[in-house]
């Protein structure tokens, strides 16, 4: 029996990962588990999965919560609460679900703690890859990847050495706006954005597919999970999203994942691995029904903000969170209807053009830069 904590339950990820413990009562069990402000679904998970430790973001919420539940345990609130929760008991796993850099405190002290990290939340990476991933090696955890194509690519590799990959190939669906021209961009709405074409996921992510930020963090993601080079991470535009990502061997041979768009298969994956379970309910693919699946070549200057992250990353040091932190501020006031969709890239270029990257960067310098960016961004908005 797998013990899991999970943070971030309400969300897109959180509520599918909820879904997968259910369906294999036998094989995993709900420890601790963190969510924001959605107390309806929130006390719902609570009954239903009755964990032993809950954290909320807020004290009002953390009140509602001790008032409705139906059984004793501690419940938690705020940055604080988040981290206990991540690191509480003797889980195995922790699921980390939630949106953005608050992610990566909950995730180091895991870390710490010993835990294996199941990571959908990429913001975390891009922030400070280098510091996750130096710490995942001298504590000996695993970091499991659940965002899809880095799921793909894990399955792909299978243990592959570095040396034989000549190419890790990202697809992506080209998000809300794929067949829009530039100027047709400046004029479109929330919620247009808000209709990716392929998958059903939380808002922010929505328009970073949009934007092509969503790529631009998985490039770096990839960096950092797989230990790989940027001249060795390519992106192709692939609408369909049936291959969710590829390897290309130094012998020339391409290994591909294929799958419907359901996020349940890599969240799966991530708990059991290195195992198979059965997908209970779910559509298999049928690929006749698919019947075509098409490619292009990647436009950089179509979509500015996947350069943008390439050159970021490249840059290194704080440059990539200072990319994370301009965009989640930019992102929240595009939802806020406060700038327009292609202000997003703006905002986010003024930021990293803004900022003298310091390399190899200690937490405190990262979120030093992290907070300048974020406060950088608010000033452009007059
Ligand atoms: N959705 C998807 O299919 C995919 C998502 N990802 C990545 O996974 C992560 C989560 O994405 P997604 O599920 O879409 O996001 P959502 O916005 O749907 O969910 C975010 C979760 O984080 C919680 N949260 C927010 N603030 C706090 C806080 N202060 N304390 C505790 N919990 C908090 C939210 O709680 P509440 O709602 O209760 O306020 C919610 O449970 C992101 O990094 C995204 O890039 C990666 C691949 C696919
Ligand atoms: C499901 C998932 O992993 C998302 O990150 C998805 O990949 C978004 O799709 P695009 O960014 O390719 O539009
Ligand atoms: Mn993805």
């Amino acid at each position: 029996m797998k013990k899991i904590n999970l943070i971030g339950s309400t969300g897109s990820i959180g509520i599918q990962t909820l879904d997968v413990i259910r369906s294999h009562p036998e094989k995993f069990k709900l420890e601790a588990l963190s969510f924001g402000r959605n107390f309806e679904e929130g006390i719902q998970q609570i009954e239903e999965f009755k964990p032993a430790l809950i954290s909320v973001s807020s004290d009002d919420i953390a009140g509602k919560v001790k008032k409705e539940m139906t059984y004793t345990a501690p419940v938690l609130y705020g940055q604080e609460g988040l981290v206990e929760a991540a690191v509480y008991g003797d889980a195995d796993l922790l699921v980390n679900a939630v949106m953005g850099r608050i992610g990566l405190e909950p995730t180091l002290k895991a870390i710490e703690a010993g835990k294996n990290i199941a990571i959908a939340n990429k913001e975390t990476l891009v922030t400070a890859g280098h510091i996750v991933t130096e710490m995942s090696r001298k504590h000996g955890v695993k970091l499991i990847p659940v965002d899809s194509e880095h799921s793909a690519i894990d399955q792909c590799l299978h243990g592959d050495s570095e040396k034989e990959v000549s190419k890790l190939i990202l697809t992506a669906s080209g998000g809300s706006f794929r067949d829009l021209s530039r100027k047709e961009l400046e004029n479109v709405t929330v919620k247009d954005a808000l209709k990716h074409p392929n998958w059903n996921m939380g808002a922010k992510i929505t328009i970073d597919s949009a934007t092509m930020m969503n790529k631009g963090l998985e490039v770096i993601e990839a960096k950092w999970l797989f230990n790989m080079p940027y001249e060795k991470i390519d992106v192709l535009l692939h609408k369909e999203s049936i291959i969710h990502s590829m390897v290309e061997y130094i012998d020339g041979s391409i290994l591909a994942h294929l799958g419907t768009p359901d996020m349940r298969v890599p969240i799966q994956y991530a708990l059991s691995e290195p195992d198979r379970l059965d997908l209970k309910g779910g559509d298999r693919l049928k690929l006749w029904e698919v019947g075509a699946l098409h490619f292009e070549k990647m436009d950089y200057d179509r979509f500015r903000c996947l350069k943008m992250a390439f050159e970021a990353g490249r840059a290194g040091g704080t440059a990539p969170a200072v990319l994370n932190a301009a965009n989640e501020v930019a992102v929240s006031l595009f939802l806020e209807g406060k700038i327009s969709f292609l202000e997003i890239e703006t905002f986010v270029e003024k930021a990293l053009d803004s900022h003298t990257p310091i390399s190899n960067p200690s937490l405190e310098e990262v979120l030093s830069a992290d907070k300048a960016a974020r406060s950088s961004v608010l000033t452009y908005l007059n």
